[in-house]
């Protein structure tokens, strides 16, 4: 079971839920008659977005990327590349980006310069979880389910070595799981 790896619960189940519900209302406030386009960083926005359209009252399209940065498990390369691009033409839109977590900022901050690139009439960001201490670039975001300090985390689509991004809460795991990855 996964339970037992887990050492400490940041945020429940029921705490991310009721976060979700407030944050899509605040968006729904904010995108009336905007049509956005709710972009997903695959693959760890995709439970939180899952949760988050179901949230916003507005209409809205949807589409993902993917990109990497990760050098290893635990630490950002610096380089940013696309691995699947958009299938919606950006030029007009206004863009919602859909992210997990900002650590570096690295990954958003490439992400929001392409997108004013290719001519988006708005972006903004929402992420379920920030960490401040992380940061090497300058990244806010517009929207944020809650902070959390610098460790790392897993759970509700953030992965260690692509496990546990099906908890459905957030939480750090035990240093023996690390211990038996050597
Ligand atoms: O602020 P940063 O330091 O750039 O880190 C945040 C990014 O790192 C993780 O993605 P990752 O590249 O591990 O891919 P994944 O979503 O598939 O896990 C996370 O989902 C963010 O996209
Ligand atoms: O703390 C984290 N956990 C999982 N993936 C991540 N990607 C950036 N930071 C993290």
């Amino acid at each position: 079971m996964l339970e037992k790896d887990i050492e400490k619960v940041f945020y429940s189940e029921a705490q991310i839920q009721e976060r979700v519900k407030v944050l899509g209302q605040q968006i729904s406030e904010d995108y009336q008659d905007k049509n956005p386009l709710v972009v997903g960083v695959l693959k760890g926005a995709v439970p939180f977005l899952a949760d988050l359209v179901r949230a916003i009252n507005v209409h809205l399209e949807m589409d993902f990327m993917d990109v990497s940065s990760y050098g290893s498990a635990f630490v950002s390369s610096g380089e940013v590349r696309i691995l699947k691009d958009l299938d919606t033409v950006v030029e007009g839109r206004h863009i919602i980006l859909v992210e997990d977590i900002i650590d570096s900022g690295r990954t958003l901050k490439y992400l929001v310069e392409l997108l004013k690139h290719r001519k988006a009439a708005s972006v903004k960001i929402v992420t379920m979880l920030d960490k401040p201490e992380g940061r090497v670039v300058d990244m806010e975001a517009d929207y944020i389910g809650f902070d959390v300090p610098n460790e790392f985390v897993v759970g509700y689509g953030l992965d260690y070595i692509e496990n546990y991004r099906n908890l459905p809460y957030i939480g750090v795991l035990k240093p023996a799981v690390y211990e038996n990855a050597d």
